[in-house]
C-alpha cells in the first residue's frame, strides 16, 4: 500500500545542509500497522510528511496504492491526498466549529450533499464514541476527545492510509491505550493501513504488526514486531525493548538496598528476557544445578505479537561464590542480567 524507495531528504539552511532522511526504503503492506520509532530528531516527522508530500523528497519515490506520487499534477495529487489520512500529536482542530462541523469540513470541501454528510457525521460519532459531543468546541474537549475528532475527520474522506504523526504522544498512559485500541479496531474494521511514527516502543508493541527503528535519517532495523522483540540486533533496538519493561524495585527492597554484600544479605537481580529466553524454566533450573533457590520481588511478562518478554527482579539465595556462576547461567540463557545491589 505504500512503498518508499530510496527516500533523501535534504534540507538546506543559510550556510549549511541538514540531511534529515538519507536514502530510506520500505514497504508498508495493505492492511497492516507498520510503526517507524526512533529518537528526537531522527527524522521521524519528515519521513512520515514524506508520504503524503507534505515534504517533498530530495530524490526517491513515493508509491501510494500503485501511484507514484511525485509524478502527479498538482490536481492529480489533490485527489490522491484524500486517501491518505494524517493524525497529530496536537490534533489540528478548528477552535470555531464544533465537533460535528469539525469533522464536517472535509466532506463540505468535496462538496459533499448536505443530508449524506449529516448521515457520515452521525456514523463517524458513533464509530469515535462522540455523539454526546457533538455540539461541543474543541476547547471544552479532553485531549483523548480532540484525538478522537482528529481521526473521525480524516476517516469522513473514507483513506486508505492513516499516517499518524506521535498521535499518542500528548496524551496520558490510559488515553493512550484507548486511542491505540480505537486505531487497531480501525485498522481492523475497515481495513485501513496505518503508518505511524512514535518514540515509544509501548506504542509499536501494543498495535504495529511491524517496525522499523530510525537513527539519524536512516533506517537502521527493521521487522515484524515478534522479530525485533525476539532478535533485536542494534544496542538502540535493544534499548527501546528495555525501556518499554520498565520495573520499579519495591519501596521496602528499595529502602534495604545496598551496594555491598554483607552477612545475611542476597544479591537483587534483574532478568530481562526476550523471544530466545522467556520459555526456559531458569529459576528451577538454577535451583537445581546450583543448589540456589531464588525469590520473585516483581515480574512482568507481556506479548508482542505472538512474542513473550518480559522482566522480573528476583533475590537469590546464594553465597558469594555461587553468584557469579548464577549470573554467568543467566547470560549464557540470552537472559539480559543485571546485579542491581544486595538486600
Ligand atoms: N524545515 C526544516 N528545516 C531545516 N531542518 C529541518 C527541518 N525539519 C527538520 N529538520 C531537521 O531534520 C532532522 C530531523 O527532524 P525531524 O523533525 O524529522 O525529527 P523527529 O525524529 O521527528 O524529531 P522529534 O521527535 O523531535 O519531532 C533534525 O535535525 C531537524 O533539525
Amino acid at each position: 500500500m505504500i512503498e518508499l524507495k530510496n527516500i533523501t531528504k535534504t534540507f538546506h539552511q543559510k550556510n549549511r545542509t541538514v540531511t534529515a532522511i538519507a536514502d530510506v526504503s520500505l514497504t508498508v503492506n495493505r492492511g497492516k500497522i507498520f510503526g517507524v520509532i526512533g529518537a528526537s530528531g531522527a527524522g521521524k516527522s519528515t519521513l512520515i510528511r514524506c508520504v503524503n508530500l507534505l515534504e517533498r523528497p530530495s530524490s526517491g519515490e513515493v508509491i501510494v496504492d500503485g501511484e507514484n506520487l511525485l509524478g502527479m499534477s498538482p490536481a492529480q495529487l489533490a485527489t490522491a491526498r484524500r486517501q491518505i489520512g494524517m493524525i497529530f500529536q496536537h490534533f489540528n482542530l478548528l477552535s470555531s466549529r464544533t465537533v460535528s462541523q469539525n469533522i464536517a469540513f472535509p466532506l463540505e470541501l468535496a462538496n459533499t450533499p448536505k443530508a449524506e454528510i449529516k448521515q457520515r457525521v452521525a456514523d463517524l460519532l458513533a464509530l469515535v464514541g462522540l455523539a454526546d459531543k457533538q455540539h461541543d468546541y474543541p476547547a471544552s474537549l479532553s485531549g483523548g476527545q480532540k484525538q478522537r475528532v482528529a481521526i473521525a475527520r480524516t476517516l469522513a474522506s473514507n483513506p486508505k492510509v492513516l499516517l499518524c504523526d506521535e498521535a499518542t504522544s500528548a496524551l496520558d498512559p490510559e488515553t493512550t491505550t484507548a486511542i491505540l485500541r480505537l486505531l487497531k479496531d480501525i485498522n481492523q474494521r475497515l481495513n485501513i493501513t496505518i503508518l505511524l511514527i512514535t518514540h515509544e516502543m509501548n506504542v509499536v508493541k501494543t498495535i504495529c504488526d511491524e517496525v522499523a527503528i530510525i537513527s539519524d535519517g536512516k533506517l537502521i532495523e527493521q521487522g515484524t514486531v515478534a522479530d525485533i522483540f525476539s532478535h533485536p540486533q542494534t544496542d538502540l533496538a535493544k534499548k527501546f525493548i528495555s525501556s518499554s519493561l520498565e520495573l520499579e524495585i519495591p519501596a521496602a527492597f528499595k529502602k534495604r538496598l545496598v551496594a555491598d554484600n554483607g552477612p545475611g544479605r542476597h544479591p537483587l537481580i534483574k532478568l530481562e528476557f526476550n523471544g530466545q529466553s522467556v520459555d526456559d524454566a531458569v529459576l528451577s533450573e538454577t535451583a537445581k544445578v546450583f543448589g540456589v533457590d531464588c525469590n520473585i520481588i516483581s515480574a512482568r511478562i507481556e506479548y508482542a505479537g505472538s512474542v513473550k518478554f518480559g522482566v522480573m527482579l528476583i533475590e537469590a539465595y546464594s553465597t558469594p561464590e555461587n553468584t557469579a556462576e548464577i549470573i554467568d547461567f543467566f547470560e549464557r540463557k540470552q537472559i539480559k542480567t543485571q546485579l542491581l545491589g544486595y538486600v
